[in-house]
């Protein structure tokens, strides 16, 4: 088994390598033991044809920094995963790319992030075309209170995607597909989206993101609330997906950014700290923070 195969283990192995990795003594870093010099990002943050791309990013609530310059493009058909220890700032970020942090009131953002020749955080920008283009999918999956149907259709009507009901059927029934929950839910289109169970509902509110055309789509953690079994539909769909659309996703689990990803991105205290292939991080990280992090030495 390679190094990546190892940490890509099913998650039923998962459990033993938490009580493994219990036996690390713990380092506790303090801003005070890492130098600004240290922070600095290592790795190719950059790539040649980028879908996204951030430059000098930083974000405060309030006066409190929470993420500081951060520069990484986000390529097309790729899967890029954020990892790091809790608020270190990976949903700060992700938030970032679609303005999401334009609903927390004490939350200001500077530097550009660049989508299609445009800076997003523009104020000429309408957020809900942005959003369209840059979806996101969250850690619990939070269907509307509509239908099955309606949850798909909602979108491409207020967009004005389908000039009819034929054509607005269509959507419906290729994003489901897609999804691959047409099967599973073709009898009941007319029943709550909410009737469905935890990983159906998740793979709705993802059919209900790719049926309005997005470019981008985030996903914030989307299986911590589901089990095993639906867990690895959604990574088996998130392979399928990427090769229309570029996919962000936070997310705590180790194994499931080496089981998922193609780049991987690891925070601490707000600052990038490495950024490089999935295989690169998980088997020759350069900054020992990295490092650190994923043989379980602190987080
Ligand atoms: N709405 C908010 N108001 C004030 N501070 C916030 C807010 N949201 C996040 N923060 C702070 O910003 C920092 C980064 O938080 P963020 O949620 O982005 O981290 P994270 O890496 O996604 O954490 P986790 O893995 O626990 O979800 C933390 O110090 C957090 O307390």
């Amino acid at each position: 088994m390679t190094d990546i195969a190892k940490i890509a283990q099913p998650s039923n192995q998962i459990e033993r390598r938490k009580g493994d990795r219990r036996k690390h003594t713990r380092i506790h870093l303090s801003r005070a033991t890492v130098s600004r010099d240290n922070r600095r990002t290592v790795g190719e943050a950059t790539v040649s044809d980028p879908r996204i791309h951030c430059t000098d990013v930083n974000v405060f609530y309030g006066d409190k920094p929470a993420l500081r310059n951060v520069t990484l493009d986000i390529g097309c058909q790729e899967i890029i995963a954020m990892i790091g220890p809790s608020g270190c700032g990976k949903s700060t970020f992700l938030r970032c790319l679609n303005r999401m942090n334009d609903t927390i009131e004490c939350c200001r953002v500077t530097g550009s992030i660049m989508i299609d020749g445009q800076d997003i955080n523009d104020k000429s920008i309408d957020v809900v075309p942005l959003r369209a283009k840059i979806g996101m999918v969250f850690q619990k999956p939070n269907p509307f209170p509509k239908s099955v149907y309606e949850n798909i259709a909602f979108g491409p009507r207020i967009h004005g995607l389908a000039k009819d009901k034929v054509e607005l059927d269509e959507i419906v029934v290729t994003s489901l597909k897609r999804t691959g929950l047409w099967e599973e839910v073709k009898d009941r289109l007319d029943q709550p989206g909410t009737s469905l169970s935890g990983g159906q509902q998740q793979r709705l509110c993802i059919a209900r993101t790719i049926a309005v055309n997005p470019e981008v789509i985030l996903m914030d953690e989307p299986c911590s609330a589901l089990d095993p079994i639906a867990t690895t539909k959604i990574e088996e769909l998130m392979d399928q997906l990427c090769t229309d659309y570029s996919i962000v996703i936070v997310t705590h689990s180790m194994q499931q950014a080496a089981r998922v990803s193609h780049r991987t991105a690891y925070f601490h205290l707000g600052d990038l700290i490495e950024v490089g292939t999935t295989e690169q991080i998980f088997t020759k990280p350069v900054h020992q923070l990295t490092e650190d992090y994923i043989t379980g030495r602190f987080g």
